[in-house]
Formats: C-alpha cells, sequence, structure tokens
C-alpha cells in the first residue's frame, strides 16, 4: 500500500504537551488490567469502540494499550513506523519467533534484512512457484472428494503448510511428518500469557521451538555446505550478503525461516477457509466465480497473467479479507510521545491499529457485516486504495507475503470451484476462533461432491 503523505493538521501531530487528555476507556484490574477479556471475547474492540469511539486506551499484557480502530488513526500509525512507534509483539510470540525474526527487527537492520527476503517474492520467483503450488493443491482436492465428508480446516492447513515447506525449504509433504506436529503445538504458544512451565501452552511450545531449531539447523547446514544451495527461498537466503557482503548467519537463517514457514501458513489458511465458509454460505457469488471461470482456456495452466484475468475472484478475495481479516491487527509501543485525533499517546505505551474494526466502519463499508463483493468492483469507490482496508497492514512493515499470498488464494480458489460442489452441513458452530487467526469453531464440515464427473 502506497504511503500518502500526512496531513499535519492540528488532529495529528507530534507534541511534548500534556495538555491533551488520555483516549477514553478503563484498564481494568490491577496488573492483568482487560488481557483475559481481550483474549476470550471476539468483540473486545467492537464493544469498547461503540463505548468510547474509535480511539480507546485498555490495559494488556502488562501494559498500558492504546486501540486505534480509525482510517486516519491506522494511517497515522502505519506511516509513522520508527519515527513515533515501533514493532512490539506480545511477549508470548516474541520469545517463540526469535529475536532475529524480520518481524522483530527494527531500523536499517530490519529495512537491509525486508530488501534480501524480498527476492522470494518478487514476480520472476513468484510465477516459479505456480506449478508447485497447482499439483500440492489438486492432490489435496483429488483427496477430498474419495473422502467426500470433512472438516475443511485442518485438511487447509495442510495444504499451506505442504505449500510452504516445499517452496520454502524444498521439502515434501511436511504436514504428514513430525515437523508438522511440532510446528501445530508451537503455534499454539504463540499468543498465551508467556509462563514457561511444563505444563503450560507457553511452556510446551517452547520445546516445540528447540526442536524445530534443531531440524532447521540440519536442513541449512546441508544447503550451506553443498555447491548449489538451491533455487528456494532458503537457497535465496543462503546465497544472500548483507551490504557489507557478509552471509546471514546460522542463527538468523533459523529464525527467519520459522517465520517464513508460520507466516506462509497460518493467515494463509484462515483466509482460505474464510472464502470457503461464505462463498458455501453465498450460492449467487458461487455462480459470478463459475462463470469467471469458464472464461479460463479448457486444460491450459495457470500463470500470472491468467489469474490476473479473474477480477471477479479478485473482488470475492478482497472481501473475504474485509469481513474476516485473516490478522485483526498490528502490535506497536510508542517510542516518542504523540498526539493522535486529539488524545495524548504517552511513551512506553502500547498501541494496536485493529484492522478488524477498520473493516466495519460503516462509513465505508454501508452495511459492513454483509459479504458483499461488489464493494470492490471496478471503477467504483474502491476502498482497496485507501487506509481504510488493511488486511495486509502498511507502511514500512507491509507484508512481505502479500503477494504470494494472493497468488495461492487464487489458485486455491480456483481449483476447488473447478473440481468441488460443497454443502456446508448443517449442526456445527461456524462460530469463530479469533486467536491466533479466525476459523470456524467446529472447523467448517462439509460434504463434496465432484462437479467435473457430475457434467
Ligand atoms: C492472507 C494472508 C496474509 C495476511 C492477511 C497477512 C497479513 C500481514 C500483516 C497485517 C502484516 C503486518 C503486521 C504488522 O503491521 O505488524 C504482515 C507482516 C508480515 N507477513 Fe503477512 N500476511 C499474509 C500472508 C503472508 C505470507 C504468505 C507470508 C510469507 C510467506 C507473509 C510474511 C509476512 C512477513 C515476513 C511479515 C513481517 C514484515 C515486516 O515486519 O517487515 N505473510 N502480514
Amino acid at each position: 500500500m502506497p504511503i500518502e503523505p500526512l496531513p499535519l493538521t492540528a488532529r495529528f501531530m507530534n507534541t511534548t504537551t500534556s495538555a491533551a487528555s488520555l483516549p477514553p476507556g478503563t484498564l481494568g484490574l490491577p496488573f492483568i488490567g482487560e488481557t483475559l477479556a481481550f483474549l476470550r471475547d471476539r468483540n473486545f474492540a467492537r464493544d469498547r469502540a461503540a463505548r468510547y469511539g474509535p480511539i480507546f486506551k485498555t490495559h494488556l499484557l502488562g501494559r498500558p494499550t492504546v486501540f486505534v480502530c480509525s482510517e486516519e488513526g491506522c494511517r497515522f500509525v502505519l506511516a509513522n513506523e520508527s519515527k513515533y512507534f515501533v514493532v512490539s509483539w506480545p511477549p508470548s510470540t516474541r520469545k517463540l519467533l526469535g529475536s532475529l525474526s524480520l518481524a522483530l527487527q527494527t531500523g536499517g537492520v530490519h529495512y537491509q534484512r525486508r530488501r534480501i527476503l524480498a527476492q522470494a517474492f518478487q514476480p520472476r520467483a513468484l510465477a516459479g512457484y505456480i506449478e508447485t503450488m497447482d499439483a500440492i493443491c489438486c492432490s489435496f482436492i483429488e483427496r477430498w472428494l474419495q473422502v467426500r465428508s470433512l472438516a475443511w480446516y485442518p485438511e487447509l492447513r495442510q495444504l499451506t503448510f505442504d505449500i510452504a515447506c516445499k517452496l520454502f525449504v524444498g521439502m515434501d509433504s511436511g504436514s504428514h511428518n513430525e515437523l508438522g506436529e511440532q510446528f501445530e503445538l508451537w503455534c499454539q504458544g504463540l499468543f498465551t500469557l508467556p509462563l514457561n512451565f511444563p505444563w503450560t501452552r507457553f511452556g510446551r511450545a517452547r520445546r516445540n521451538r528447540d526442536w524445530l531449531l534443531q531440524q532447521l539447523e540440519e536442513i541449512i547446514r546441508k544447503r550451506q555446505e553443498s555447491d548449489d544451495p538451491g533455487d528456494d527461498a532458503l537457497g535465496l537466503l543462503v546465497r544472500s550478503r548483507d551490504e557489507d557482503g557478509s552471509q546471514l548467519g546460522l542463527d538468523e537463517l533459523k529464525d527467519q525461516v520459522l517465520l517464513l514457514l508460520f507466516a506462509g501458513h497460518e493467515t494463509l489458511t484462515s483466509s482460505l477457509v474464510s472464502f470457503c465458509l461464505l462463498v458455501g454460505q453465498h450460492p449467487d457469488v458461487r455462480d459470478r466465480l463459475l462463470a469467471e471461470l469458464d472464461r479460463l482456456p479448457d486444460d491450459a495452466p495457470l500463470t500470472l497473467e491468467s489469474l490476473q484475468q479473474l477480477t471477479y475472484l479478485e473482488q470475492v478475495l478482497q472481501e473475504v479479507m474485509r469481513c474476516i481479516p485473516p490478522v485483526g491487527g498490528g502490535f506497536r509501543t510508542v517510542i516518542q510521545e504523540c498526539e493522535l485525533d486529539g488524545y495524548r499517546l504517552p511513551e512506553g505505551w502500547g498501541v494496536i491499529y485493529q484492522i478488524a474494526q477498520l473493516h466495519m466502519n460503516p462509513d465505508r463499508y454501508p452495511d459492513p457485516d454483509r459479504f458483499d463483493p461488489d464493494r470492490f468492483a471496478p471503477g467504483s469507490d474502491n476502498p482497496s486504495q485507501t487506509y481504510s482496508y488493511a488486511p495486509f497492514g502498511g507502511g514500512l512493515r507491509e507484508c512481505l507475503g502479500k503477494e504470494f499470498a494472493r497468488l495461492e488464494m487464487k489458485i486455491v480458489a480456483v481449483r476447488v470451484l473447478q473440481a468441488c460442489d460443497w454443502t456446508i452441513t448443517p449442526d456445527q458452530d461456524l462460530s469463530l476462533v479469533v486467536i491466533p487467526s479466525p476459523r470456524p469453531r467446529d472447523g467448517l464440515r462439509v460434504v463434496m461432491r465432484d462437479r467435473r464427473s457430475a457434467g
């Protein structure tokens, strides 16, 4: 997302005066504040924004925190990375990702590493991923059509993990070996209280991290010792040099690869299951998607160009991520006191820019709970070019894998639509679990039928 110049009006400006008041809201109980409600209540931000307005204060994970839910507010936070704000994931996430992970690096090192990692997401690299993504996806679909009745979320999770393992570290069927199991347990600790005991989720996840790093070390060492480190993302990282000409060290490579495996499948699975849910609930949208797919040349391999022509699919995916953003928001710390919309943001406080609430603004999205892909129709007042729409964040830390994610979502969507007719099984809980990323509570149980054999 391009960063537009900021209006330096009196409402959005740095200030060292303490005349401005703190945002409205409550800090909750001593020490734990409102942490438990935040972790358990999916309407936490919605309810408080309705009560206090789009900028409110609370107390989370050990410190006072301001939620920012307005378009201008999100733009201010995202455009002022490193000036007033710096990324600061919760303590459990920080410890499990590792300090050498791009998501935690800041300043010049972050900039430099981002340039290196970005090479794995250039258009030429992306074009080279299509065949693998397509082949893995089609093999999962064949299996689903044989099983016919399944919980889709865990299946989609395996699919995205297999793709990430193959494209990032060259490993086949990652979800079917111990790596997949350990990885799942590690993910479960990412957003928890950082209590390091053998019986806590966080404590177990720390041990899973140690195990995963050992495996990654073996894989990385082999590549480093080989004359040909390979063409996948790991090969690229092993060959890369920073501006001083030095290579990334083993510890950093392990953290960066772990991040890619995580980022490369957790959020993607969420967006795919939401697509299957929402399209399954809207037959009119599915019919329009199928009509668009009929225009794809028969049996021709998918390419970046042919996928680009699927403009209605693009709209549907945008609306899916508006309604159920895979990442609910981003965590920051105020590094220099500033003023936002007349409120003081003190140095040291936490800030969360809230994507989920941003996407529910009725002024931008009339009847915001309605699933309506025509909101993103070309030529209309398309909100995707503004800060009212930010599923991938924005500014210096905009999602590095955005184009990879969009590509994989499109390929899976095309193949699923072409091959499968699915019905959402009644009598299941479709309400969303939101941490670490949204998914239907019962895993989206569906019954499948092969469209191709139905003629
Ligand atoms: C639908 C899928 C995805 C969504 C919605 C998504 C969303 C996001 C968001 C909102 C951020 C910014 C967080 C912040 O502001 O602190 C982010 C960062 C990031 N994403 Fe994604 N992401 C997706 C898929 C991916 C994929 C497939 C990859 C890589 C394989 C990836 C890699 C990253 C990385 C490395 C960062 C950190 C960037 C930095 O700090 O400079 N993401 N993502």
